[in-house]
Formats: structure tokens, C-alpha cells, sequence
């Protein structure tokens, strides 16, 4: 197959990215950080672009963090001025769809199997949360007595994501939610990332771990609400008028061709695959949807324009 795709290597390319864009969607693991060690002249281009007054926002799939907590990271590597109202994360997208989409009255509960991301979102939303990084969740040891094994009857939704303190009973205790009911209790995931790059490795992604509790309980999510759905393009776009006007003044940058360039591409946008996180050069090629750019990293932005 032949390559459609720009590489972005030269100056004028560069500088043609920065006249014909004024929205800039970002990935953030792979495209910015791998972890907390940060990728080369991230922070520069992104001054760059904002000293231009375009719009910066970042899109992450990584449902660990809270939007609040994403603006201390930014700060603490360095990124001065980003706020919280720049990031959009699928735990954001995730608490947004189950309150807005599904409407699910705020007397119910809803059941985490991930991290605290998920869980400050959700009960920002006005939920409350069980399960999740609760205390009680941590033990060495299974135990089927377990107090959580007496399920709430409140608990009107399920959401799995990226989990770092895996264990048997937050798996098992899922399970239990998901099949209460005749399975009738709403199942939603995170995000369906397979894996999750870290500095020159590859760890299990959020949906490695939803995979584990679709396996056992023999049900999909009902909905999975980070990149590529739609509902999260339609919450940027709802905040960013110019963009829901004219789509093709966006761009999605990322670092992965089935979530973050399928998610640009469906909302309209134009898409640049940097190779810092997840996919391969020679991969460009070889897919039939090609993203619009590609290149080695997104640094080179600010490295072709001094
Ligand atoms: C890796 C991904 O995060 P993102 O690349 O969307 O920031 C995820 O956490 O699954
Ligand atoms: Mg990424």
C-alpha cells in the first residue's frame, strides 16, 4: 500500500500545521509523557501553539487521574499555564455520559473497578462511589466472607477501567455486580486501550483489564466511553463552538491509529500520529485509513520552526 500520509520533516511543513490549525487536541501518554518522563520540546511546542492563541486541548484515555490531578501534573513537569478546563479525560467522559446519556438518578450507586480517577469524577458528578480504591479492597489474601460479598441493592452501574492494585476480590467482586440482577446493572468502561506505553515498554491498558471481567461475566460494556466514542468529541465540541462549526480547523495528535486517529477522523478533524508511544513507522503504510500526518515525535514542531 502506498503512504498518503505527510511526514512532517521540514520547516515550511511545520509551519504550514501552525497556520492551517487553530484547535490542537492532544494525546497525552505516548505523545507527551511516557509515564512521568517527559518527551522531547513537548512543553516548547506547546508554548508555541499557545503564544499563536490557538486552542490547546488535551484528550486522554488514561483514567487514573481526574482532571484535577492532570492540572498538578502538568504543573509539576513543567507546563506553567495549563488548566483544568483544557483536559478532557474518559474518567471526565465517563461521569459526564453516565449523567448526562444514561441519566442515571444520583440515589444510585455506582461500583468502580479502577483507580481514583473514576472515582472523583463520578461523585464530582454528585455519585457515590464503592469499590474502587477502598482500603477494605486491599488484601493479600482472598477471602469469600468478605463484608462487600453482601451486594448493595443501590448500585445502579458498573464502570471498569485502567487498574494499577489489581487483585482477585475487586475482580470477583465486579463479577458479582455484573451478573446481579439477570446482568441488568448498566456496564460501562473507561477506554479499550489494549496496552499502555511506559518509557520503552509495553503494560496492560484498560481494556486488558475490562477484557478480564467481559470474559468472565460473558457481557460487554454497554458503552466505553473514552477516544474513539463520539459522546467525548461531542463534549469538546459542545465547550469549543469554532470547532463544532468547522471541524477541519482541528487537529488530533496521538500516538495510537484506534483510538486517538479514529476518534479525530470520525469527529471530522485532520490527524497526525507521532511514533513516541504506541505504533511503528512501518505500521503507516500498512493501515487502509491513514492519519492526514505522521511523525517522529511531536517535538519536531518546534525543533522545524527555530
Ligand atoms: C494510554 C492511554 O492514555 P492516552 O494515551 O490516551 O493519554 C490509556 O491510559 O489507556
Ligand atoms: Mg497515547
Amino acid at each position: 500500500m502506498t503512504i498518503n500520509s505527510q511526514k512532517i520533516s521540514s520547516r515550511e511543513q511545520a509551519e504550514a500545521i501552525l497556520d492551517k490549525y487553530d484547535y490542537f487536541l492532544f494525546d497525552c501518554d505516548g505523545v507527551l509523557w511516557l509515564g512521568d518522563h517527559l518527551l522531547p520540546h513537548v512543553i516548547e511546542t506547546i508554548d508555541l501553539l499557545q503564544s499563536k492563541g490557538k486552542t490547546v486541548l488535551f484528550v486522554t484515555n488514561n483514567s487514573t487521574k481526574c482532571r484535577e490531578e492532570y492540572t498538578k501534573k502538568f504543573h509539576k513537569l513543567g507546563f506553567g499555564s495549563v488548566t483544568k478546563e483544557q483536559i478532557v479525560g474518559s474518567s471526565y467522559a465517563t461521569a459526564v455520559y453516565i449523567e448526562k446519556i444514561m441519566k442515571l438518578p444520583k440515589d444510585k450507586k455506582i461500583w468502580v473497578l479502577g483507580e481514583r480517577g473514576i472515582e472523583i469524577e463520578l461523585q464530582e458528578a454528585g455519585y457515590q462511589t464503592l469499590g474502587g480504591t477502598d482500603p477494605e479492597l486491599n488484601v493479600d489474601s482472598f477471602d469469600p466472607e468478605h463484608p462487600y460479598f453482601n451486594l448493595d441493592d443501590d448500585v445502579g452501574c458498573v464502570v471498569a477501567g485502567l487498574l494499577f492494585q489489581v487483585n482477585y476480590l475487586k475482580l470477583s467482586l465486579t463479577l458479582q455486580y455484573l451478573l446481579k440482577d439477570n446482568k441488568s446493572i448498566p456496564f460501562v468502561g473507561t477506554n479499550i486501550d489494549s496496552t499502555f506505553p511506559m518509557k520503552g515498554k509495553l503494560l496492560m491498558g484498560a481494556g486488558s483489564i475490562i477484557e478480564s471481567v467481559v470474559f468472565a461475566s460473558g457481557r460487554q460494556p454497554d458503552a466505553v466511553c473514552g477516544k474513539p466514542n463520539s459522546g467525548m468529541m461531542n463534549t469538546i465540541k459542545a465547550k469549543n463552538e469554532g470547532l463544532k462549526a468547522n471541524p477541519l480547523k482541528g487537529l488530533m495528535i496521538g500516538d495510537r491509529l484506534n483510538t486517538d486517529m479514529l476518534f479525530g477522523r470520525n469527529g471530522g478533524l485532520d490527524t497526525l500520529l507521532v511514533l513516541t508511544g504506541i505504533e511503528l513507522e512501518q505500521l503507516v503504510s500498512k493501515v487502509e485509513q491513514q492519519p492526514t500526518y505522521y511523525a517522529s515525535k511531536l517535538g519536531v514542531i518546534y525543533e522545524l520552526t527555530q
